[in-house]
């Protein structure tokens, strides 16, 4: 048994070789990038106007008007002082600009522009390389692309971009008690859910399952069934059979199939006979299969891992602070990830803890963290993260 920051460190010290790959800007989403980005130009690469209005050459509160710029034109225009043009919001302002007025505060008579305040040098002016110098570094390696990275690079020019593959992952639910929704069922079986938890989760985070496998709890099926998914997988998930019950097959039928086991049971509740091992470059999670318990170790700790397997330079879901909005105390005898609710900058810890309910779960958004025997008072702080 290992404690919850044993098994993260355990993680987080994996060395895993990483793949590189060039995907087209429109689909980098939520891949790290794998090489350092640096700016191939200034941006802006040249002056340009903030604001619809009027380039300014001198200060005044009068100009000779003498022409217009659009944006995207690449015509020079010669101010001389006194004068002004027209300019629109991104047009490149002329070389002797001083300043833009809006056009709000101008009014125009017969050739004539008057502004209704006196403008000040610089005003509504982009500065050319304000953003970024030629040659600055934009994104480290492993910074990883959400929309406004996306926006950046494109600004940039760049059409393709180099990042980190992400893993390939595989899913196995285990248990003989288990049928699919949509089928009949008999007498003691219930519906699998586990595997919908899984994919559910994979998506929400920008990764996918290839394969979903069932397998019956027996033996050697468990060890063929592990055997088909590790063949073109680099993650494996398998959900239930983990624990210590004489239908619990999926730890040997792991050490039969050459996965070495780095750990096994974590003092935490839900998610005790949480289990991960490794083979070569792929890594494999046993989740323990009560529907919260395996959720959790997702969110937890095989989250971090696909996200260390996606070159991120940062893993795992943040951690934030926020006050408990009654009092609470943890009687389960373990450090335990409760069921929460984060709400109008307060948390509430939900009834229906059990590690097989996850209505509570699918009510809330988020997991509170509260270490085993602790009391806590309306107002105490507690560490949680946001699951959805
Ligand atoms: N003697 C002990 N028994 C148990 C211990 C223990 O330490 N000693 N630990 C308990 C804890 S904690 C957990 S968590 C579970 C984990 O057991 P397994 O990982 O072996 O999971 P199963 O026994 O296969 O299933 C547990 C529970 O979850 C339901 N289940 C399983 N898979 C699915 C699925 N895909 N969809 C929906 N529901 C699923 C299953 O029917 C069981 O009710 O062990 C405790 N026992
Ligand atoms: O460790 Mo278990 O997930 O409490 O039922």
């Amino acid at each position: 048994m290992v404690t919850i920051s044993e098994a993260l460190r355990i993680i987080d010290e994996q060395k895993i070789n990483l793949k590189s790959q060039t995907l087209p800007l429109g689909e980098s989403l939520g891949y790290a990038l794998s090489k350092d980005t640096l700016s191939p130009f200034h941006v802006p690469e040249f002056d340009n106007s903030a604001m619809d209005g009027y380039a300014l050459c001198g200060l005044y509160q009068e100009y000779r008007l003498v022409g217009e710029v659009a944006a995207g034109e690449s015509k020079e225009v010669r101010l001389s002082d006194g004068e002004a043009v027209r300019i629109f919001t991104g047009a490149k302002v002329p070389h002797a600009t001083s300043a833009v007025m809006m056009q709000e505060k101008t009014s125009v008579e017969s050739g004539t522009l008057f502004l209704d305040e006196m403008p000040r040098i610089g005003q509504n002016i982009r500065k050319r390389g304000g953003q970024l110098s030629e040659g600055q570094l934009v994104f480290g390696k492993g910074h990883v692309l959400a929309p406004p990275s996306l926006s950046l690079m494109g600004s940039l020019g760049l059409e393709h971009l180099e990042v980190f593959s992400k893993p390939r992952v595989n899913i196995i639910t285990t248990g003989n008690e288990l049928v699919p929704p949509g089928q009949p069922k008999a007498e003691g079986q219930i519906y699998e859910s586990n595997s919908y938890a899984i994919a559910g989760v994979l998506q929400q985070f920008g990764f996918q399952h290839q394969h979903k496998m069932q397998i019956k709890d027996d033996l050697e099926a468990t060890k063929k069934g592990i055997k088909n998914a590790l063949e073109s997988c680099d993650v494996l998930l398998v959900s239930g059979g983990i624990s210590v019950g004489d239908y619990d097959f999926v730890r040997p039928a792991l050490e039969a199939n050459g996965v070495d086991e780095l750990f096994y049971k974590v003092l935490q509740k839900p998610g005790k006979p949480l289990y991960f091992g490794r083979r070569t470059n792929q890594f494999v999670f046993a989740l323990p299969g009560n529907p919260a318990s395996s959720l959790t170790c997702f969110y937890m700790y095989v989250l971090p891992l696909l996200q260390k397997f996606s070159g991120y330079g940062k893993v795992g879901l943040p951690t934030y602070q926020f006050p408990l909005s009654h009092a609470y105390e943890n009687n389960f005898g373990r450090p335990s990830f409760l069921k929460a609710h984060v709400f109008n900058g307060k948390v509430e810890i939900l009834d229906g803890q059990g590690s097989s309910m996850i209505q509570s779960m699918a009510l809330g958004n988020a997991l509170a963290f509260v270490d085993d025997g602790i009391q806590l008072k309306e107002g105490d702080m507690v560490d949680c993260k946001l699951i959805s």
